[in-house]
């Protein structure tokens, strides 16, 4: 059998947080790495598809927070690369709410609406803070309001899986600000990944061809112990490292794909636990030619339903390709789940429905429709990491705490960033340094412990022997092997 290879680092997954922390790894020096990557790729929930003659992303596709007081990493990336992206504005969705006739909600309407339910979700908020754990709401706490017709539920929809409940402002708009842009490039958002990977891989014609990517490796068991690591794939490889990085999602955790032997401490699993996976699927479809509304504020539109998240979200990509004629639905959690479950050609009935509720009979039909599986793709399971509202920082710390030698990253261990792309990243440069830092340590603690021994035995060695006697004779007692490391007696290198 062939001996398992050896490295400093394995990394597990090559999306963006797994791809920056090995580039913080490499140029600090630690190039002795490997990635273990489990599909055929980089760029993880970033991707992009051919889609309609235009190139799509199925996964990220803003660059959110820009504008602000400080500077997006992933935004000052996308300059550098020079990605092409679109300004996006979704505020203005709340002013163009059809309803099942095809009538468009009075802009004052809509705006009320959307005034209430900011103020009902703030009220729950502070209900939610006044009663962690959901007592009695009568002692100065008023009920919010629940929303109960079509239109309020398109609100609270957009209100809360679209805009993701954030009734408070969030770390990325406050401290990036408050501007979106749409990637719309050919080469798609992941190209940010590569140009990434190239700093420290060896890549030729656009393609990495360093050998230690490794694709189509499928991790499922982590051995750990004092010394190490020994990591096993589903094809039946094994490789062995002093440290382990995890970058793969909180789904996919959750999911016990891989396997941890000691198994995972119990404030570890209990904080993955804790963190809901939230699932969001943009679906995409084509058409010979367009028949919705363009111009300024028409970008985004929302259909009003009585089933909450019912095809609520649409926008066009006429800003993003020109000419596409491609439109794009997001559904969320109950409702992408149920859509991933049925074949496609249902999925595109039910949206071609609800064009002809919004638009008339005589619109012609999708030509084309792609819809992601996020929740039921195993590598992901789900879109992204959602804490709730009320959970204090223990959680997110212990999800991101190393258990051993087994240090993990990802979007979710983003204290301030969970759930985006500039989350991922940045988790993945604070993983690299952690464990630089832990390197360091050891490898202090390692001299230290060396000197010491040194300092015990040259005493006895000197009262018998030359150095270099000290040195042959060496070889034939039984001493620890650190001994040899220790300069003071003349040896560089472990001789043993
Ligand atoms: C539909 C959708 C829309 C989004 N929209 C936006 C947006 O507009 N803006 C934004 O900022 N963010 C958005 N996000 C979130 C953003 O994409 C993620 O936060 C970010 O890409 C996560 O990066 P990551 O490195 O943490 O994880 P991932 O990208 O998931 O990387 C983990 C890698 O691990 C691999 N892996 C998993 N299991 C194994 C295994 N057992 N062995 C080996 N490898 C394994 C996976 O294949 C993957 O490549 C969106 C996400 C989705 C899905």
């Amino acid at each position: 059998m062939e001996s398992p290879s050896r490295c400093s680092v394995i990394i597990i997954g090559a999306g963006v947080s797994g791809i920056s922390t090995a580039k913080v790894l490499a140029e600090n020096g630690v190039e002795d790495i490997t990635i273990l990557e489990a599909s055929d790729r980089i760029g993880g929930r970033i991707r992009k598809e051919g889609f309609g003659g235009f190139s799509v992303e199925l996964g990220a596709g803003w660059i959110a927070g820009v504008g602000g007081k400080e500077s997006n990493p992933v935004w000052e990336l996308a300059d550098k690369s020079g990605l092409r992206t679109c300004f996006s504005d979704y505020s203005n969705a709340r002013y163009n709410i059809y309803d099942k006739s095809g009538k468009i909600f009075p802009s004052g309407i809509a705006a009320d609406s959307y005034k209430k339910a900011v103020e009902s979700a703030i009220q729950k908020l502070r209900n939610d803070e006044a009663n962690p754990c959901g007592g009695d709401l009568s002692k100065g706490t008023e009920p919010p309001s629940m929303p109960k017709t079509p239109m309020e539920l398109a609100i609270d929809f957009v209100l809360h899986d679209f805009e993701m409940a954030e009734v408070e402002p969030i770390s990325t708009y406050l401290d990036f600000g408050e501007r979106e842009f749409l990637v719309a490039d050919e080469r798609g958002y992941e190209f940010l990944l590569y140009k990434m990977a190239a700093d420290f891989l060896f890549t030729s014609e656009g393609k990495i061809l360093d050998s230690r990517l490794k694709l189509n490796k499928v991790v499922r068991e982590l051995q750990h112990s004092r010394n190490g690591v020994t990591v096993k794939t589903e094809d039946g490889s094994v490789y062995e490292a002093s440290y382990v990085i995890s970058s793969v999602s909180i789904g996919v955790l959750k999911s016990q794909l891989i396997s941890f032997n000691p198994p995972l401490p119990k404030w570890k699993t209990d904080a993955i636990e804790k963190c809901d996976v939230m699932v969001y699927t943009k679906i995409f479809l084509k058409f010979p030619y367009k028949f919705w509304p363009c111009g300024p504020g028409k970008e985004f539109f929302l259909y009003a339903h009585e089933r909450r998240g019912y095809y609520t979200f649409w926008q066009h990509m006429e800003n993003a390709y020109p000419g596409s004629n491609i439109l794009v639905v997001t559904l969320t959690n109950g409702e992408s789940k149920r859509v991933e479950g049925q074949p496609d050609g249902d999925t595109l009935k039910e949206a071609m429905g609800v064009l002809r509720d919004m638009f008339g009979p005589n619109i012609p039909d999708a030509t084309d429709i792609l819809v992601p599986r996020w929740w039921n793709n195993r590598f992901q399971c789900g879109s992204y990491s959602n804490y709730p509202i009320i959970s204090n920082d223990d959680v997110v710390q212990n999800i991101k705490a190393p258990v051993g030698r087994i240090f993990f990253t990802g979007e979710h261990t983003s204290v301030r960033f969970n759930g985006y792309v500039h989350g991922g990243y940045l988790a993945g440069i604070d993983t690299g340094k952690a464990l630089l830092e832990e390197m360091e340590k050891e490898k202090k603690e390692m001299e230290r412990k060396s000197d010491n021994q040194t300092f015990l035995l040259e005493p006895l060695l000197a009262l018998t022997l030359t150095q270099t006697e000290a040195v042959s004779n060496l070889h034939k007692c039984e001493i620890p092997t650190q001994l040899y490391l220790s300069s003071k007696i003349g040896i560089q290198e472990a001789i043993l």
